[in-house]
């Protein structure tokens, strides 16, 4: 039974293109109070004293990572990433150090979420070890609407026992590579790493963690993950 006693590495996906942020680089390198997304990320993550290091992923055409200044004491690694968001998942797992064991559990952290709260990883890392993996979430809090191709209410629907599901997520590493691995195959992309756990019939514990644990998406995020990030995220 793996532990999660020494440190936990922390697969960092960041080889996106932030086209729905439509800025003239990669969101992960847009810079907030002078840093870039990314570094802002990968320092939380390494200041938490369970992560003992980080495998970020970047894209193949990536000239900016250079650029970032150093980080703390730990171990960072790099990988190349793929065309979707779980390509690039699996090739982080696939570069992690033979150290991590098959049934070690590891973490998946989006780089354009720098505002994770360390409290909440303790709860993910706590809770979901003994369930055999999961992720933080936040049950849904306002009513919602689906659309018809109008713009128009087409119907509301129920929010009962609705989450959004937010990064890290965690899972033993070699279930994970296989679930995605799997999905791959079957050509069905999946947009988190529970969903290919899903499939894979596991049933990931639910960890609910802060609202505030915000994904640098469009420009509109930006301003508040910036309030978040300059007030100080513990
Ligand atoms: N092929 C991809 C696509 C996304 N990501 C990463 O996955 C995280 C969440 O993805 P998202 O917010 O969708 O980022 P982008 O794909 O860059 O955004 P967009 O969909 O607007 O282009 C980001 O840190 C992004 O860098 C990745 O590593 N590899
Ligand atoms: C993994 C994730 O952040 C969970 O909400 C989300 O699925 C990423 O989606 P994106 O479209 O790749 O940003």
């Amino acid at each position: 039974m793996a532990t999660v006693e020494h440190g936990l590495w922390c697969v960092v996906p960041a080889a996106g293109s932030g086209s729905r942020f439509g800025a003239d680089r990669p969101k992960q390198y847009t810079l907030i109070a002078g840093k870039p997304v990314l570094q802002w990320t990968i320092e939380r993550l390494l200041a938490h004293p369970r992560i003992a290091g980080v495998l970020v992923v970047l894209a193949g055409d990536d000239d900016f990572w250079p650029g970032l200044g150093p980080f703390a004491s730990k171990t960072v690694l790099t990988a190349m990433g793929g065309g979707q968001r779980s390509d690039s998942v699996l090739a982080g797992l696939r570069a992690l150090p033979d150290s991590v064991a098959a049934e070690d559990f590891v973490l998946v952290h989006d780089a354009a979420r720098p505002c994770v709260r360390h409290a909440d990883i303790d709860a993910l890392i706590e809770r979901a070890s003994p369930a055999g993996g999961g992720l933080l979430a936040a049950p849904v809090r306002d009513t919602l609407k689906r659309a018809d191709a109008s713009g128009r209410v087409a119907a509301t629907e129920s929010r009962e026992s609705r989450w959004r599901a937010f990064t890290p997520q965690m899972f033993r590493r070699a279930e994970l590579d296989s679930a995605l691995e799997s999905a791959a195959i079957a050509g069905i992309v999946v947009s988190d790493e529970a969903m290919a756990m899903e499939r894979a019939g596991f049933r990931p514990l639910l960890v609910e963690g802060r609202d505030d644990n915000l994904k640098l998406t469009t420009q509109a995020d930006r301003a508040q993950i910036e309030f978040l990030l300059l007030r100080g995220v513990d």
